[in-house]
């Protein structure tokens, strides 16, 4: 397979925001994009546990039960709306399209990039956030493995690009202070990875409760084992191992990397977590939204 002209290609810009080169060739087709009433969107910035909880909430509407669900990557069970692989892979908005609802529908989207017609749907919002440290260091380590992002450089310089909001969907900082601000006039459920990951069950209870469903508790505790990192990782529906070389290279860092909170502590120099707290002072003032770096 020749490579696809999208690879290692520089951020697009869309209004303003850098995104990724292959979504972007027709970005009309985000923006026009039918959202339906019944449509659950499972909404974060990049890295911040979208797939853990777009499996979660599939194994809650097929009561906790992997022979009920559609024996098909989560990719096509939840697509992920904006996404495009020109002349590879049919784009996320070809899919959904396809779907009867209820449709469970990913992405990455700041508000200001919502299709036009979202809120008009009353659609259900399902948000995850995860601590600005930790997503800096999983979204520096999927740069390298991604084909569809620029190369990321040295950690220091992708620290920089990060903090300045020069990565694929713009700032971290204003993609969950403004989604937090959107609580309040839309009902979301915002969750917290440092929260799964310190009690699942009691998280998935929550999704299940928003999503509507009753499930027993021998159906609970089997989708916190099915959703544990060392199980999804195994998962080749989950894992993204099935897309080919040419666009994701797990060999030099998998999709599924670590899967815990804290991680930066391993990354970071003590210099370069002294601005990035002095600047994240800066960027979150204003706002009530507060994150745990570790558990
Ligand atoms: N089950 C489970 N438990 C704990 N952590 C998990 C799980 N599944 C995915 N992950 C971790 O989530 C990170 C990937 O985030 P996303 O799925 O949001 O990535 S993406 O934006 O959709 O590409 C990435 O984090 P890092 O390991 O820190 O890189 C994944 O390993």
């Amino acid at each position: 397979m020749t490579s696809p002209d999208f690879i290692r290609r520089d951020w697009a810009t869309v209004h303003g925001y850098p995104m990724v080169y292959a979504f972007t060739t027709n970005w009309e087709r985000v923006e026009q994009f039918q959202c339906r009433p019944e449509d659950v969107w499972i909404i974060t910035y990049p890295k911040s546990g979208t797939t853990w909880v777009s499996e979660i909430m599939d194994l809650i509407k097929n009561d906790g039960s992997v022979e009920k669900q559609e024996q098909i990557p989560i990719v096509q069970r939840v697509p992920m709306m904006e996404s495009a692989a020109p002349g590879t892979l049919p784009s996320g908005t070809e899919n959904l399209e396809k779907m009867p609802s209820p449709r469970f529908v990913k992405s990455h989207l700041p508000i200001a990039l919502l299709p036009k017609n979202f809120w008009e749907s009353d659609c259900k919002i399902i948000y995850v956030a995860r601590n600005a440290k930790d997503v800096a260091v999983s979204y520096y380590n999927f740069d390298r493995m991604n084909k569809f992002h620029p190369e990321p450089g040295t950690f220091a310089e992708y620290l920089e690009k990060f903090m300045s909001g020069n990565v694929a969907y713009g700032s971290w900082y204003e993609h969950v202070t403004s989604w937090w601000e959107k609580k309040k006039d839309h009902p979301i459920l915002y969750l917290f990875y440092e929260d799964i990951k310190e009690d699942p069950k009691r998280e998935i209870r929550k999704i299940m409760e928003f999503l509507g469903k009753k499930l027993d508790e021998e159906a609970l505790d089997r989708i916190v084992q099915l959703t544990s990192f060392e199980t999804m990782k195994d998962n080749s529906l989950v894992n993204y191992r099935l897309l080919p070389t040419t666009l994701m290279d797990h060999s030099i860092s998998p999709f599924m990397r670590k899967g815990i909170a804290g991680d930066w502590k391993n990354y970071f120099t003590v210099a370069q977590n002294e601005k990035f707290d002095a600047d994240y002072e800066k960027k979150m003032s204003g706002t009530t939204l507060k994150f745990r770096t570790e558990i």
